[in-house]
């Protein structure tokens, strides 16, 4: 296959969470033009399901990718740009979509002891499907018994990958609260309750959860990354909303900042006489690597000529992957790509050639494993 056009193909398409309509039919298409003798297809929402049947199966491994794009207007300059205005690619899926179809393919013609799981999964930006693939009977009926992913890190030169034994990931979890005061003329603020001030007060306190509640030992993260508020610059605002996400390495952390935020919301109740109701949305478990699994493989992935493991150590990343290995052993890995431009920017340009990287770890991976 060519590579370099299927991931552009998919990069022009970014479709969020649970509407991936473009990307399932294109990923169809392409694995209906497959060799089909091996291949068994169920689709579940959005997502995808393929077997690859092994020639004397006593397991499945399961490989996952994530399909959907983020809501970010694209400034790569990229002559295959997204055609869809507003939305992007920004977070690599278009690369761990290629990447698993040049792995189908490859097994499509190349015989293997046990079964492969290749799994597209919709929604990992949220609001997550893997929970709710893993509890479907698609899935269900075909379970691996262990599983395998990668996500690009741009920080990593090409032909690097890094991984780890235990936590990789952090648990995360949404955030949105909506303010409710007065609005009214901006010349009588005396007759409202302004929801701008409420808002940015909020937000400014939420910088003292991490600095003076979390123990500076453990890791936790608070970010608001829109608010919004108002309709006019002379009219003060009724209403806020404040969106953000909340990241911990610890379950007990991502307690006690939720309990700080839900007194801190309570307070500026108090202090600005408005109304205030807190939704966490998703929320994802930790990303566990299982010790002997992503041992194993750090160890024979080195041995490749063209391949540096490097150890790593644990992001405060989110990813709902961390479902699929609170149940199923196995384990995630980062792929370098050697971008300027960090994850879920603008002008990411992670380098084509880490496919060809992704492609020899994972055949080498499977070639050893599944037979
Ligand atoms: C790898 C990566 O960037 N994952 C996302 C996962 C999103 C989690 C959730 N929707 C949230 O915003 O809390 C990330 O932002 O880490």
């Amino acid at each position: 296959m060519d590579r370099i056009a299927v991931r552009r193909d998919l990069h022009k398409i970014p479709e969020i969470g649970f509407k991936e309509f473009k990307t399932q039919s294109y990923l169809l298409q392409f694995i209906q033009n497959l060799p089909q003798d091996r291949l068994e297809v169920k689709t579940w929402k959005t997502g995808i399901l393929v077997k690859v049947k092994g020639q004397n199966p006593t397991k499945t491994i399961g490989y996952r990718t994530d399909i959907d794009g983020l809501p970010i207007v694209e400034e790569t300059g990229y002559p295959f740009q997204s055609d869809h205005e507003g939305y992007m690619h920004a977070c690599g899926h278009d690369f761990h979509m290629t990447i698993a179809l040049s792995l189908l393919e490859y097994y499509s013609t190349h015989e293997v002891k046990d079964h492969l799981l290749f799994i597209f999964q919709p929604a990992e930006e949220g609001p997550g499907g893997a929970l709710p693939m893993l509890d479907s009977e698609e899935f269900i009926s075909w379970k691996p018994d262990q599983m395998v992913a990668l996500h690009i890190a741009p920080e990593y030169p090409v032909g690097t990958i890094a991984t780890k034994t235990g936590l990789l990931f952090a648990n995360t979890s949404e955030l949105f609260i909506d303010l409710k005061g007065k609005g009214g003329h901006a010349a009588y603020p005396h007759h409202t309750r302004d929801m701008v001030v409420a808002a940015s007060h909020l937000v400014t306190q939420f910088q003292s959860i991490v600095a003076r509640n979390i123990d500076p030992l453990d890791s936790a993260v608070v970010t608001v990354g829109k608010i919004e508020g108002g309709t006019k610059q002379n009219i003060i605002a009724e209403k806020a909303r404040v969106e953000g996400t909340i990241r911990s390495l610890s379950a007990e952390s991502m307690t006690l900042v939720k309990q700080r935020i839900e007194a801190i919301v309570k307070g500026i109740e108090a202090s600005f006489e408005c109304s205030a109701s807190i939704d966490y949305g998703s929320n994802y478990f930790q990303v566990n690597n299982d010790t002997a699994l992503v041992g194993e493989f750090m160890e024979q992935a080195d041995k490749l000529s063209d391949v540096s493991v490097i150890e790593c150590r644990e992001a405060m990343t989110g990813e709902d992957f961390g479902y699929f290995l609170k149940e199923i052993p196995g384990f995630m890995f980062w792929l370098g790509v050697n971008s300027d431009s960090g994850l879920h920017s603008s002008s990411l340009m992670p380098d084509e050639a880490a496919m060809e990287t992704a492609f020899q770890v994972m055949t080498d991976y499977f070639n050893r494993i599944a037979n």
